[in-house]
């Protein structure tokens, strides 16, 4: 068969620049370059750190809690978004359900604040209702990721930690096309197979937008029993680190599944912040150890 250069459409009147089809049309002639990417949201931010896992219910939430928490308590401007459009849990762990986002004059959102340094948003301070679904496609998930970073009084940020939904959708790629520096992902895993091969998922869809992989965070990591202090793997353990080691990206701790850690969870208060006993706790400390060697690495 022989190529020819006349247009494949017979209606084409060959005016490719005046085109609306001309960046999806494979016609030989077309000479338009592919639509660009939008434009970066305008925050003044130095850090956004994305939080993001293959699989669902390993943690994120909670370590972005955490770690928006603990930045905040080293003194950093902290803002954190919660990006799980259907299921936001953040304003739950933060003790903060029933606060809703304020605009004074109509255009500029208020974030909702847990302390001087550390601002919140998430799409759960817009629902009516605690159980009412979101049912968006695409296209709106866009505008209100777009509001959360531009629209919103976040003031100068230090860091920005964005909790995003499971596996690599749209809220994912939105907000890696619309923030700007992105210090890079943390990959939160846990250590069976499943989650594991999930989450390698997750590091080469980041590696694939050219962004950093911060490092994989291996969570529920082993359990021990409160009654007898015997060492049960219930999720298994070390997944993590290997397939850290496997991708060639930084391995950032473990942390162990400890029922303290849930119940501050639905108590709505971080099992960061620092209590009586705490230093103790082996589950703190590695907590502590994964928030502070992010900011060794991300830097000030
Ligand atoms: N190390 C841990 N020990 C005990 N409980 C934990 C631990 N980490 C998380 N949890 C609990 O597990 C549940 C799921 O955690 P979380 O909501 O952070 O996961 P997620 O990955 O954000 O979930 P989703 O996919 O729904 O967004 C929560 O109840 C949380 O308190």
């Amino acid at each position: 068969m022989t190529q020819t250069n006349e247009p494949t459409n017979e209606t084409c009147a060959g005016n490719c620049t005046a085109c609306p089809s001309a960046t999806k049309c494979d016609d030989p002639r077309n000479t338009a370059e592919p639509k660009g990417l939008p434009p970066k949201a305008e925050i003044s931010v130095k850090h956004v750190v994305l939080v993001l896992s293959g699989k669902g219910g390993v943690g994120k939430s909670t370590v972005s809690a955490n770690l928006a928490y603990a930045l905040a308590n080293r003194g950093y401007a902290t803002g954190l978004i919660d990006l799980d459009i259907h299921g936001p849990d953040i304003p739950k762990m933060l003790g903060i359900e029933d606060a809703r986002l304020q605009s004074y004059d109509g255009k500029v959102i208020e974030p909702v604040r847990v302390t001087g340094n550390l601002a919140v948003v998430s799409m759960a301070f817009l629902l009516p209702e605690r159980n009412t679904p979101v049912i968006w496609r695409g296209p709106m998930k866009m505008t209100v990721i777009r509001q959360f970073l531009e629209d919103v009084n976040w003031g100068d940020l230090d860091y920005l930690i964005v909790d995003l939904p499971p596996g690599t959708g749209d809220e994912a790629l939105t907000i890696a096309q619309l923030a700007p520096n992105i210090a890079g992902a943390v990959i939160v895993t846990t250590p069976q197979d499943v989650a594991i091969l999930d989450s390698s998922k997750a590091v080469e869809f980041v590696k694939k937008l050219e962004l950093p992989v911060l490092g994989i965070v291996e969570n529920m990591s082993g359990f021990v029993c409160p009654h007898c202090k015997a060492e049960i793997d219930i999720f298994g353990r070390g997944g993590g680190k290997r397939e850290a080691e496997n991708l060639g990206v930084p391995f950032l701790g473990s942390i162990p599944l400890d029922l303290e850690m849930r119940q501050a969870a639905d108590e709505g208060r971080p099992f960061i912040i620092r209590r009586t006993g705490a230093a103790e706790s082996p589950t703190w400390k590695s907590f502590d150890a994964i928030m502070q060697s992010l900011v060794d690495q991300i830097g000030d």
